[in-house]
């Protein structure tokens, strides 16, 4: 364990080192220097309180080194790719696309060391945190063993993540599977993928794969992928990602996984078929990073999955300790981390009673073309709600663009108030933006329907989907009946 030291006399004002007398606990300690582990200690920080961050490896955790940033970079590399190959109906033919693995390695590198400096120990140091690198482990409710050295707390801040699921596939173990932590190390393009989940790692990086010259055979469990995503929307995908060359195979079961190590195998399935490969990614969901953490020794207990029992203010079962972030059980993603740390120091801080809320936390597959979603499923109309689609071959931009296989599609109740909403297009995560807004301030479609959006933008297929879904209120027979009582009399003033 090395323990960073803090530097300059302005950072020794706002964060002053380990208190020396052991009755002076820390205001706040933070277990593990991820995207949620970060945030709460800033958080925290800004609020005045003395607080050390623990991390066992580097800070920035999954998002910077092996998470969202390094797959946003490989995706745009990919999309380079594709966009060079489908040029030829907008009369620009690129005759042979070269992909050149190292660079497309070098740029998702560059990305990372971009971005790194912002989560580093020095910039943390800069927001008044002190900074403990080490593995932490509690032995109290309120103390933690940082690899032989004792640290007392008032507060503490869970956030130690999660890692790659592995399921109990015989032979799977020891063929050495590649996950997301461990696939950005390759030095070679894959000939031959096979990737065993179709949620949205298993989407994102198939897809990127195979764009990029891969041969990839995607194997999901159930009869679809993207099962959590509106039907409609994961059809889209599916075409997207077999018109890029990824074999689909859904509704399949691996029942065993054979070849070792780093020389290829096969995935046996159970309808008698096997899929060769040479490399295996693994992308079956995401375990929380709980084990051997002491929770028993502080009082914290976890639920049958291992995730960290919380309740609406994200304190634990242990009053003194809080848990933010992926190992929470809640929606695994950076920005529904950082919402949570915020919250979770700051209730930790101040003793305020903030609560989180997961009814509009927006999220996003981040597949060409995207699929982004928010609140109630838009799957089908359910007692009282209507569902309103909006196709993108109505949309100019998409028109123009010649990439017009998305839709919007809006749940609202009867006032017209839009409580859940997909969007699958180019940029979608982006276009939802403003319906993740509607959701969460119980805006009506009208609205939305009244503020003049810019043309011509994907953001036309919301905006042409709420005004459809007041010109639907329109005719409902009392809304009728009075506009024709209205022009009625309009016609009889103007007469006059
Ligand atoms: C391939 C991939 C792509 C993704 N893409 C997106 C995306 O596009 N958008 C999105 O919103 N989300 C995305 N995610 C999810 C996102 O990365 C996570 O939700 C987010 O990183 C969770 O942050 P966290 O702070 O909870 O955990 P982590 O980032 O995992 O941080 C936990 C930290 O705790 C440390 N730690 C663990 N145990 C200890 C210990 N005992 N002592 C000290 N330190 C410890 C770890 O070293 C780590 O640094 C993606 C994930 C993956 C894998
Ligand atoms: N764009 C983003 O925001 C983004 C991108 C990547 C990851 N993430 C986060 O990381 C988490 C983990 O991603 P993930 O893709 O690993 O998990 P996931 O839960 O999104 O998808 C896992 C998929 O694997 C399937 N599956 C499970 N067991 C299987 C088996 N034995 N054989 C075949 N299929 C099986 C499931 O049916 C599911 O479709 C996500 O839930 C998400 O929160 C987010």
């Amino acid at each position: 364990m090395s323990e960073v030291p803090l530097k300059g006399q302005a950072n020794e004002t706002c964060a002053p080192g380990q208190p020396s007398d052991p009755k002076d606990p820390w205001d706040l300690v933070v277990l593990g220097g991820g995207t949620a582990g970060m945030v709460g200690a800033k958080t925290a920080a800004r609020l005045g309180a003395r607080v050390l961050l623990v991390e066992r490896a580097q800070l920035g955790g999954d998002c910077l080194w092996t998470g969202c940033v390094p797959s946003k970079a490989l995706l745009a590399c990919a999309e380079a790719a594709a966009g060079a190959r489908r040029g030829a109906p907008l009369g620009v033919e690129a005759r042979q696309v070269g992909v050149d693995f190292a660079g497309v390695m070098s740029h998702v590198r560059g990305a990372i060391g971009h971005i790194a400096p912002e989560d580093s120990v020095e910039a943390l140091q800069g927001s008044g945190v002190h900074v403990m690198l080490g593995t932490g482990t509690f032995t109290g409710p309120r103390r933690l063993d940082v690899d032989g050295r004792q640290v007392q707390f008032r507060q503490a801040l869970l956030a130690t993540g999660a890692a790659p699921a592995l399921p109990p596939i015989p032979g799977l173990l020891e063929s050495s599977p590649l996950t997301s932590d461990t696939i950005w190390a390759l030095s070679e393009l894959p000939g031959r993928l096979a990737v065993l989940g179709g949620g949205s790692i298993g989407c994102e990086l198939g897809q990127a794969f195979s764009r990029l010259g891969s041969q990839v055979v995607l194997v999901e469990g159930a009869d679809r992928i993207l099962p959590r995503e509106d039907e409609e929307a994961a059809a889209v995908v599916t075409d997207a990602l077999t018109d890029d060359g990824v074999k689909v195979r859904t509704g399949v079961t691996v029942v065993q996984v054979v070849g070792s190590s780093g020389v290829g195998g096969a995935l046996l399935l159970d309808d008698g078929s096997r899929v060769d490969f040479e490399h295996l990614l693994v992308a079956v969901g995401r375990s929380p990073r709980t084990r051997n953490l002491g929770l028993d020794a502080s009082g914290i207990e976890t639920d049958p999955r291992g995730f960290v029992v919380v309740d609406a203010r994200l304190r634990t079962t242990n009053a003194h300790v809080w848990a933010a972030g992926d190992l929470t059980g809640h929606p695994q993603f950076t920005h529904l981390a950082g919402v949570h740390a915020s919250t979770a120091a700051t209730n930790a801080v101040l003793g305020l009673r903030r609560k989180v809320s997961l009814s509009a936390v927006p999220r996003v597959t981040f597949t060409h073309p995207e699929v982004a979603a928010v609140g109630l499923p838009t799957q089908r109309s359910r007692d009282g709600l209507q569902v309103r689609s909006w196709p993108d071959s109505h949309v100019d931009r998409a028109v123009a663009e010649g990439q017009t296989t998305g839709f919007t599609k809006l749940v609202t109740d009867r006032r017209g108030r839009i409580l859940g909403a997909t969007v699958v297009g180019p940029r979608a995560g982006e276009t939802l933006a403003e319906l993740t807004l509607a959701v969460r301030l119980g805006l009506t479609t009208r609205q939305l329907a009244g503020t003049t959006h810019p043309y011509p933008t994907f953001g036309d297929g919301p905006w042409n989907a709420v005004i459809a879904n007041v010109q639907d209120q329109l005719t409902r027979p009392a809304t009728a009946m009075v506009i024709r009582g209205l022009r009625t009399a309009r016609r009889f003033v103007s007469r006059r």
